[in-house]
């Protein structure tokens, strides 16, 4: 196991940010923390990487304190949501100070070719745009190709391009054994990547599990548009108006075919028919609910 939270509440002064929050990480997983705005993602992230102390409960990484330093730091690269640039190095330099700090073998040129700022080289920090910035945060974090990284909302501000190349890295880091944890708003990225999600609402989890296992507790949706005057669908269905309507299923491939049976029989043309799963769009959605 790489991460062990245990019990872990934090509180900044009155206010109860996070809240007996227990959970793991093992290695080699892609485990996302996501949950709505003032959640707790990034304090539950800032104590795990040694930034913040909680107020009670135990959390372990590579089985240490994380204010253990010399046992932990080593061994982790962390992108922050706010990048901690000194604005009057450039973007060789930064790379040159942080990868010092974590005591990993790297050189600049391959960490800079990944993120793709070779050409940025010797600019100044204060002259990057906002994207660039989130690379060159990238960048230092997997100097060294660390066994545990953090990226908290790593993909904001970047354009697609930036995304495919910073997955396609985070991919390689995998592949070589990584454990990542993540934190993003992009939920169709964790819905792709992450082996486990933990869905955090005021403090505490609301859900976790696998991406099955959160989208498996909702019904699935079949929306369709009927001809004016059609009778009664045969199915349970809400009405939205305009002949719009939605039909919430268990099993969507027997009440699809049911329905379709139906307007064949009935020759009802069904338009602007659409089925799917639950996404992670609608777990979040059926919070609070
Ligand atoms: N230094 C602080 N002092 C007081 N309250 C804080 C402090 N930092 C965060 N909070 C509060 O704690 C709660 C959790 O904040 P946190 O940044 O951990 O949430 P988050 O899940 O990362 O949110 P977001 O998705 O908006 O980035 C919020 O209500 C926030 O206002």
């Amino acid at each position: 196991m790489v991460i062990d939270v245990h019990n872990l509440n934090l509180r900044y002064g009155d206010f109860h940010a996070v809240r007996d929050l227990s959970f793991h990480v093992e290695r080699g997983e892609l485990y996302a923390l996501l949950g709505t705005n003032g959640a707790g993602k990034t304090s539950t992230l800032e104590i795990i990487e040694g930034h913040r102390t909680p107020t009670s409960g135990t959390v372990t990484v590579f089985g240490a304190s994380p204010r253990d330093r010399r046992a932990v730091r080593p061994r982790m690269g962390i992108m922050l949501q706010e990048s901690g640039f000194s604005p009057d190095l450039t973007v060789r330099e930064s790379v040159r100070l942080i990868g010092a700090l974590t005591a990993r073998e790297d050189t600049i040129d391959r960490v800079l070719a990944i993120v793709d700022l070779t050409a940025k080289a010797g600019t100044l920090v204060s002259q990057l745009s906002g994207g660039e910035k989130r690379r060159l945060d990238f960048a230092t974090a997997v100097w060294g190709a660390p066994e545990l990284v953090f990226l908290d909302e790593p993909t904001t501000g970047l354009d697609i391009q930036s995304r495919d190349a910073l997955w396609s890295a985070v991919d390689r880091l995998r592949e070589d054994g990584s454990t990542i944890v993540l934190t993003t708003h992009y939920l169709e990225e964790a819905q792709q990547r992450a082996d486990r999600i933990g869905l955090m609402h005021k403090g505490r989890f609301h859900r976790e599990g696998t991406v099955s296992e959160l989208t498996h507790t909702l019904p699935s949706v079949i929306r369709v548009t009927l001809p004016p005057g059609t009778a009664a669908l045969p199915l349970p269905a809400a009405d939205l108006g305009g002949g719009r309507w939605t039909i919430e299923t268990t099993d969507l491939p027997k009440d699809l075919y049911f329905l379709l049976g139906w307007a064949h029989d009935n020759a009802i043309a069904l338009r602007d028919l659409e089925a799917g799963q639950t996404s992670l769009d609608d777990v979040f959605r059926a919070i609070g609910r």
